[in-house]
């Protein structure tokens, strides 16, 4: 009878000390879906001597995210947030308790809030003016552009701005440059670290990784370090604060009613940057590549496009709530490309059960987006891009539609949520409406590679690369 009531869930047969780990390759969020047509909704994956539970149906999550919210509102340790966030006390990656609790409320209320994301919409507008103005210089050579890398480029130099008040150039950081280090970083995060599922092996750092994460920790920290005491002078009341402005305030004013000093900050300020860096570009990048790859949903947005804004002007932030049809767009593309497949991974508090099965404390929850976005069972035609599915639909990505949550949901919900909407509409709106787009060298649409690349954000394997033509006609 005990054993029947500690029955884990279902799962492949495990080999001796990697257990489960050899059948996950480069891909995992692939990998897992596979398993999961197997095993089931909730399955059992044993990485080293870290119990796994993935996830894999709308029902199953919101078990796992909803009805037992507070039990899996954890994250496992983590080896990178260790050594580059300062002992995990980032918000992204900070364990479940009073600290993480009072910081997710300072930051969703202090620096992600409506209010405060409307501040910067000037800005916005600047940033986006650059990157269409860069364009036009490539429309009138006829000649094709980089897109991945311009459109990284813009929200990489608009959340400097937003977080740190001023963008920075490469090679203010160190000599490989700001971009490098940021990607060195997110590589360190993402990549199978076995000092994640062996804890000794970490000690011996086999893969060199500790060594480079030791390294990059120290070049961010001397940064972010130079960043806080620029900001020490105290701005302009007419101003715009950056989020360092506000943290600091909040910092010498002692209303945080917890812990907070200079290395919580450092932290919050390195996870806001990674956060909002990859997570909107990638989504864009995907959405451009589906317009390419279907002019004939790509013609519609023109469309809808020329009708709410007109033909003779740019798109404003303001026209954004009128665009129907490119807000199914962007559920769709969010629906086909979740930039963060496996979400970030959780860890149960207690023990647990579950539909019958026993998920023991301390156990990491991953939930597969991809695989519930792919499901023929949730979705029909799933593999299709096909916006028109929205019509008359009330599912949302808010989180509260367990079929759809690319932001994930409840409590280690994405506080960024809205500002990643807007930047990824913005965006395309501004691309789609200021340019007619053509794959180069007479490729066609049905040509354009749509292979994935994991990391802790799933980016195209290929850059987007595609000829643009000017359509407005300014006065
Ligand atoms: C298209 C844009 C974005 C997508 C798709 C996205 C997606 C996600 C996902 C899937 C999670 C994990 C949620 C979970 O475990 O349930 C997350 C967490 C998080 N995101 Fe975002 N995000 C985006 C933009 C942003 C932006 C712009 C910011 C801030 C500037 C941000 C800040 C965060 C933070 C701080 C967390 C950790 C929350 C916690 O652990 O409590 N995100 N995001």
């Amino acid at each position: 009878k005990k054993k029947l009531e500690r029955r884990l869930p279902p799962g492949p047969k495990s080999i001796p000390v990697l257990g489960h780990l050899h059948l996950i390759g480069k891909n995992p969020h692939q990998d897992m879906q596979k398993l999961a047509e197997k095993h089931g909704p909730i399955m059992y994956l044993r990485f080293g001597f870290v119990r796994n539970i993935i996830v894999s149906s709308p029902q199953a999550a919101k078990q796992f995210l909803k009805i037992h919210d507070i039990n899996f509102a954890s994250r496992p340790p983590h080896e990178a947030s260790k050594y580059i966030s300062y002992d995990q006390r980032n918000l992204s990656f900070g364990a479940y308790g009073p600290y993480s609790r009072n910081m997710r409320k300072l930051c969703t209320l202090e620096l992600l809030s409506s209010v405060k994301i409307n501040t910067f919409k000037a800005m916005r507008k600047e940033e986006i003016r650059l990157l269409v103005d860069n364009i036009e210089n490539a429309a009138r050579e006829h000649v094709s552009v980089d897109l991945s890398t311009m459109v990284a480029s813009m929200t990489s130099d608009a959340s400097c701005r937003m977080i740190f008040g001023k963008k920075y150039e490469d090679n203010e950081i160190d000599e490989r440059g700001f971009k490098v280090v940021i990607q060195e970083v997110m590589q360190l995060a993402a990549i199978q670290n076995l000092g994640n599922f062996f804890p000794y092996l970490s000690l011996l750092d086999l893969q060199g990784l500790t060594k480079r994460m030791k390294a990059v920790a120290k070049v961010f920290d001397k940064f972010l370090e130079k960043i806080l005491d620029e900001h020490a002078i105290p701005k302009d009341p007419g101003q715009t604060k950056d989020f360092v402005d506000t943290m600091l305030d909040i910092m010498k004013s002692g209303g945080a009613e917890f812990e907070f000093d200079r290395t919580h900050i450092k932290a919050v300020l390195l996870d806001m940057l990674l956060a909002a860096v990859d997570t909107a570009a990638t989504t864009v990048d995907w959405t451009m590549s589906e317009l390419l790859k279907n002019p004939q949903i790509m013609k519609k947005v023109q469309n809808e496009l020329a009708e709410v804004v007109g033909i003779d002007k740019m798109v404003d932030e303001s026209d954004l709530a009128s665009l129907e049809y490119l807000d199914m767009v962007t559920k769709e593309v969010f629906r086909l490309h979740p930039v963060a497949p496996l979400l970030l991974p959780r860890q149960s508090i207690e023990d647990c059960k579950i539909d019958g099965f026993f998920i023991p404390k301390k156990s990491t929850v991953m939930v597969n987006v991809y695989a519930i976005c792919r499901d023929p069972k949730v979705w029909t035609d799933a593999e299709k891009f096909r916006p028109e599915r929205f019509v008359g639909s009330n599912i949302d990505v808010q989180g509260r539609d367990f079929e759809l949550i690319p932001f994930g949901s409840g409590r280690r919900g994405c506080p960024g949520m809205q500002l990643g909407i807007i930047m990824v509409r913005l965006i395309v709106a501004q691309l789609v409406h200021c340019f007619d787009w053509t794959l180069p060298d007479g490729m066609k649409p049905s040509e354009l590679d749509m292979t994935e690349e994991f990391g802790l954000v799933v980016t195209r394997a290929n850059h987007l690369k595609a000829i643009p033509s000017c359509r407005l006609h300014l006065n």
